[in-house]
C-alpha cells in the first residue's frame, strides 16, 4: 500500500477520494469555538512500549528497533522505546535492555522507558536511557494488580527514581492510571487523580501524563478530572493518554485541547493494551490524531504518509489489520503517493 509523504496532500487532493473538508477556518484560528486550542501539540508516540506490551507472541527485537526507527523517521518527538519491567510480569519487554542498547544512539527524537523501581532505573541507564517515566495508579486496585503495591509505596519507590535520576540530569516522566474509571474499583474520583499527580509533579516529573487506562472516559468525565488536576498542576505540564475502548478517545482529546492542553500520547495503529486491565483496547492510534489535527490546522511536524506506512509495517508483521480508522479509510481508495 502507498500513501501521501505530506500531510497537507490529503487535503490538496480532497476531491480525488470522493470527500471534502474545508479546513480554513480552523487552519486561521479563527472559530470561536477552535480559537483557544494550541497551534502546536507535541504527540508522544507509545507504540513500542504500551503497543506492545501485550502482545502475546513474542515480537523479535529486530521488529521492535526497526519500528523505533521508522517512527523516528515520521518526525515523532518522543517515541517511547520499551520498559525496564520485571520480565515475569511483562514477558512481551524482556529484551528491553538489547532494544535500548540497539537505539541508544538514534538522533532525532527522545526515547523515554518505563522504570518501575530503582532495579528498573538502573538497568536502563547502563543500556543508554537518556529518559525514564514512573507509573503510579490512581486507584489501589489497579497499583496493586499492576506494580503489586499500594499507591503509597509506589510513590516511595518512584521518590527514589527521581533522586537518583536527579543526580544523573535524567528527565522523568510521571503517568497516573485510570484516571477515570479503573476495572477492579469501578469510578474514581478526581481528587484521587490530582493527589497522585500533584505527588509525582512534586518529586520533580517534567511531565504528567493521565491515562484513561481501560477507555471508558467521556469528555462529561474528562472535564472534572482536568479541573481537579489543573488546579495543582500547571496545564502546560499535563498530558493526556487514552484507549480507545469506547471509541471515545477523539472527542476527549479534542476537549482536553480545548482546556489547554498540548502533549498527547498514543499508539501507531492503535496497538496496545495493558496486561493488567482486562478487556481494554489500544491507544488511540496516533494517525488518527495525526489526521485530526492537521485538519484543526495543529502543526506536529509528523508525516501522516510516513506513519501510514509504520503502521502497515507493524500491521504487516503482527497479522491483523491496523486499528487505525484513517489507514483502513485510505486503504480502501488505495491512495498512490506518486500520484498525489
Ligand atoms: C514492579 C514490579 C517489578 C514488582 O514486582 P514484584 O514481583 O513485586 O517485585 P520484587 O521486588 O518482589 O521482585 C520479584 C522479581 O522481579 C525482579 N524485578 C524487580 N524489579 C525488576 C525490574 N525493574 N526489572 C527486572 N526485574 C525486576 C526481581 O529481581 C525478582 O526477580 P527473581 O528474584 O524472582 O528472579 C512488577 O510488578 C512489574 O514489573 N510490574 C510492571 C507491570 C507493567 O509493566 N504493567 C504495564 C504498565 S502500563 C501502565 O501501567 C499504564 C500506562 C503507563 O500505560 C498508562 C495507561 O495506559 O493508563
Amino acid at each position: 500500500m502507498v500513501y501521501g509523504s505530506s500531510c497537507d496532500s490529503w487535503y490538496s487532493s480532497d476531491h480525488q477520494y470522493g470527500f471534502q473538508c474545508n479546513n480554513k477556518g480552523a487552519r486561521g484560528m479563527t472559530n470561536k469555538f477552535l480559537g483557544g486550542i494550541p497551534k502546536f501539540v507535541k504527540i508522544v508516540e507509545v507504540g513500542p512500549r504500551d503497543g506492545l506490551q501485550n502482545e502475546k507472541n513474542i515480537v523479535p527485537t529486530a521488529v521492535k528497533v526497526e519500528l523505533i526507527h521508522r517512527l523516528v523517521s515520521c518526525g515523532l518527538p518522543v517515541v517511547e522505546a520499551t520498559s525496564f519491567v520485571s520480565p515475569k510480569w511483562v514477558p512481551q519487554l524482556a529484551d528491553a535492555k538489547d532494544v535500548m542498547e540497539a537505539v541508544r544512539n538514534l538522533e532525532g527524537a527522545r526515547l523515554p522507558v518505563l522504570t518501575p523501581n530503582l532495579k528498573g532505573f538502573e538497568a536502563a541507564i547502563a543500556a543508554g536511557a537518556k529518559e525514564v517515566a514512573i507509573f503510579a495508579s490512581a486507584s489501589e486496585s489497579f497499583s496493586k494488580s499492576n506494580i503489586n503495591c499500594s499507591i503509597e509505596e509506589s510513590l516511595t519507590r518512584y521518590r527514589a527514581v527521581s533522586l537518583a535520576a536527579k543526580k544523573l540530569s535524567i528527565p522523568v516522566r510521571g503517568y497516573v492510571s485510570c484516571v477515570v474509571g479503573c476495572p477492579a474499583e469501578g469510578a474514581i474520583s478526581p481528587s484521587k487523580v490530582a493527589y497522585v499527580a500533584k505527588e509525582l509533579y512534586d518529586m520533580g516529573c517534567f511531565e504528567i501524563s493521565l491515562g484513561d487506562t481501560i477507555g471508558v472516559a467521556t469528555p462529561g468525565a474528562i472535564v472534572p478530572m482536568l479541573e481537579a488536576v489543573m488546579a495543582v498542576v500547571p496545564v502546560e505540564k499535563l498530558a493526556v493518554h487514552f484507549h480507545d475502548t469506547y471509541g471515545q478517545s477523539l472527542p476527549n482529546i479534542l476537549l482536553s485541547l480545548q482546556m489547554g492542553i498540548s502533549t498527547i500520547d498514543c499508539s501507531v495503529a492503535g496497538l496496545g493494551g495493558c496486561p493488567y486491565a482486562k478487556g481494554a483496547s489500544g491507544n488511540v492510534a496516533t494517525e488518527d490524531v495525526v489526521y485530526m489535527l492537521n485538519g484543526l490546522g495543529v502543526k506536529t511536524n509528523v508525516d501522516l504518509g510516513k506513519l501510514m506506512l509504520v503502521g502497515d509495517f507493524i500491521s504487516n508483521h503482527l497479522g491483523r489489520p491496523s486499528g487505525s480508522k484513517t489507514a483502513i479509510a485510505l486503504s480502501r481508495v488505495n491512495v498512490d503517493a506518486s500520484k498525489i
